[in-house]
């Protein structure tokens, strides 16, 4: 008989210990999901969501898009109407290591979204970034693919190769 797949973070890091990446920047809970996981897609960039924008307008199919912001609060990467966009395309979550806005509304949204923090000036829109590469932060590398969870314990990431 096989086993299931625990949903809880907690859970999941009991079944695979240290095979499991446990992230120790501790992201803020703002959606109105607070569990939720799926595989990666991944996002690098820095004060600029045009990326994030254009990924999350593709059907999201359950997937988690992790957006290595460098950790910068200094604008917002995402507000309501990207997380709107995103939730209504059918991604699972967002996880961002940088800022959001809009806070009020993207409690009220049918998604997972963990950041950094707030701040409600916004990004540039330029384009600049990559998308399905490695990003890594809280001692986490996310690859492309790999099966993200989270809820209010953190965010655990099981590399590909690993995937039961
Ligand atoms: O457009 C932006 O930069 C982000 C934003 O406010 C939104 O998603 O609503």
């Amino acid at each position: 008989m096989q086993i299931p797949e625990p949903a809880a973070t907690a859970d999941r890091y009991d079944r695979y210990g240290d095979v499991l990446g446990s992230c120790d920047t501790q992201l803020r809970q703002f959606g109105g999901l607070r569990a939720f996981g799926g595989p990666a897609v991944t996002v690098r960039c820095f004060e600029d969501n045009a990326l994030v924008k254009s990924v999350v307008a593709e059907p999201g199919e359950g997937r988690v898009l992790v957006v290595d912001g460098g950790g910068s609060l200094h604008t917002a990467l995402m507000g309501d109407l990207i997380a709107g966009t995103a939730a209504a395309n059918g991604w699972a979550g967002v996880v961002i290591n940088g800022a959001v806005r809009d806070v009020a509304a993207l409690r009220t949204l049918p998604i997972g979204i963990k950041a950094l923090g707030t701040n409600p000036r916004k990004s540039a829109k330029t384009g600049a970034g990559e998308r399905d590469v490695p990003v890594s932060f809280g001692n986490c590398i996310f690859e492309p693919g790999a099966e993200v969870h989270s809820d209010d314990d953190g965010v655990v990431v099981l590399p590909p190769g690993e995937r039961p």
